[in-house]
């Protein structure tokens, strides 16, 4: 039976406030409203990026209770008035960078920063300032616009990608945040030529996407950096050629990177969320030419600093959001990559959970053995 138009009652993790244990509820998921589709999700990533909003630090984290998830992977069950792209039984990876084709920020060519539904999802709202969740009578919040730790979510037409129903959605559901972030910020923000060398600090889900994409553009020397020594298994597996703990050190890290580079990185990547490390990283670039992009997440307040001389001396500092991938546009085509087995996804779900144990794949995050865990609804 069609459940369009009703309201659904399903499983969702709920975060009540800051630095609490998300609790399984039964809440109310609305119909999409105009514009809008409603997708019932079969797997989610947990990011690190969620554990840092539930704890506290996000200083756009303020809006309790929320049901948070930004990396899943669902199929379309109704949509909204006027909505043409995609229809019920479309598979979809959810979008936390919407791609709207029409803004400012679309139409410069320069950005994936669609800035459509931007200011009302930083409030945990929809575009029409009002959620599709309740709980117990309470509204809740939605989450980066996407809230997939809910069997059911609705997003805005413009923030799903809809891909090949022939993708596993356990696996292709990474593709909504770490993986897509590091290999785009290797193949599109920094756009590491053939040749070149590289220096990735924190070798997490997002590092090692960006060593895949350094990989696969080539470069010549790929510097896996990590103070954790099990990680480097991963990255030797994903193209990188050295390994460097930083515990292993008694000087700065900057300077044992630019001791054996012969003064320095064509380009180095944060993927930590240390702004003591995005210095660092700056600071292994290369004289005249080197570019650190910063993809970590810090915490509200932390601010990051550097003698300006090292700009002025021709060091580029940038930064990128979800790889600074076009979701609608591009994820597609990474997806058939996977598919052809061009593209490496398989590797980085190293936990499965089921929803009620949402909580466990939180805490083995924390422990450092895992790249990702992916929730499962069914
Ligand atoms: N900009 C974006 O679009 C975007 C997207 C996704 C995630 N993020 C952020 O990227 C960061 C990385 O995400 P992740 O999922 O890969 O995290 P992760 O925790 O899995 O990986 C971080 C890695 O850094 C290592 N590490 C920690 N402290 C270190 C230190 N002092 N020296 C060397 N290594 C150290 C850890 O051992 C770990 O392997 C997070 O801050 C996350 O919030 C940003
Ligand atoms: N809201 C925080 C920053 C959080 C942040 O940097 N988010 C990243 C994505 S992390 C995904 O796991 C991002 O790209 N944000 C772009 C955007 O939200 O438009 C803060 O206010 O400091």
């Amino acid at each position: 039976m069609s459940t369009a138009g009703q309201v659904i009652k399903c499983k969702a993790a709920v975060a009540w406030g800051p630095g609490q244990p998300l609790i399984i509820e039964e809440i109310e998921v609305a119909p999409p409203k105009k514009g809008e589709v409603r997708v019932k999700i079969l797997a989610t990533g947990v990011c690190h990026t969620d554990a840092y909003t539930l704890s506290g630090k996000d200083p756009e984290g303020e809006w309790w209770p929320i049901v948070f998830g930004h990396e899943g992977g669902g199929i379309v069950e109704s949509v909204g008035e006027g909505v043409t792209s995609v229809q019920p039984g479309d598979h979809v990876i959810p979008l936390y960078i919407p791609e709207c084709g029409q803004c400012k920020f679309c139409k410069s060519g320069k950005t994936n920063l669609c800035s459509i539904v931007r200011s009302t999802q930083g409030r945990g709202l929809m575009p029409d300032e009002t959620t599709r969740f309740t709980c117990k009578g309470q509204k809740l919040y939605h989450y980066m616009g996407c809230s997939t730790f809910s069997q059911y979510t609705v997003l805005s037409e413009i923030s799903v990608a809809k891909i090949n129903p022939k993708a596993p959605l356990d696996k292709v559901c990474l593709l909504g945040c770490g993986i897509t972030t590091g290999y785009g910020a290797a193949t599109k923000t920094a756009n590491v030529q053939p040749g070149s060398t590289v220096a990735v600090f924190g070798c997490g889900g997002v590092g090692l996407s960006v060593i895949q994409g350094a990989a696969a553009r080539k470069a010549s020397q790929i510097i896996a950096v990590d103070k954790n020594p099990k990680k480097f298994e991963y990255a030797k597996k994903l193209g990188a050629t050295d390994f460097v703990n930083p515990d292993d050190y008694d000087k700065p890290i900057q300077q044992v990177l630019i001791e054996m580079t012969d003064g320095g990185l064509d380009y180095t990547f944060e993927c930590i969320g240390n702004t003591k490390l995005m210095r660092a990283a700056l600071e292994s670039c290369h004289k005249g030419w080197g570019e650190s992009i910063i993809i970590g997440v810090a915490g509200a307040g932390e601010e990051i600093s550097t003698r300006p001389f090292q700009l002025v001396t021709g060091r580029v500092w940038k930064g990128s959001a979800f790889g600074g991938v076009k979701g609608r546009s591009e994820l597609p085509s990474l997806v058939e990559n996977y598919l052809e087995k061009k593209f490496e996804i398989d590797m980085f779900a190293t936990h499965q959970f089921k929803l009620g144990d949402i909580n466990k794949a939180f805490e083995i995050m924390h422990d450092g053995d895992c790249i990702r865990a992916v929730i499962s609804f069914e």
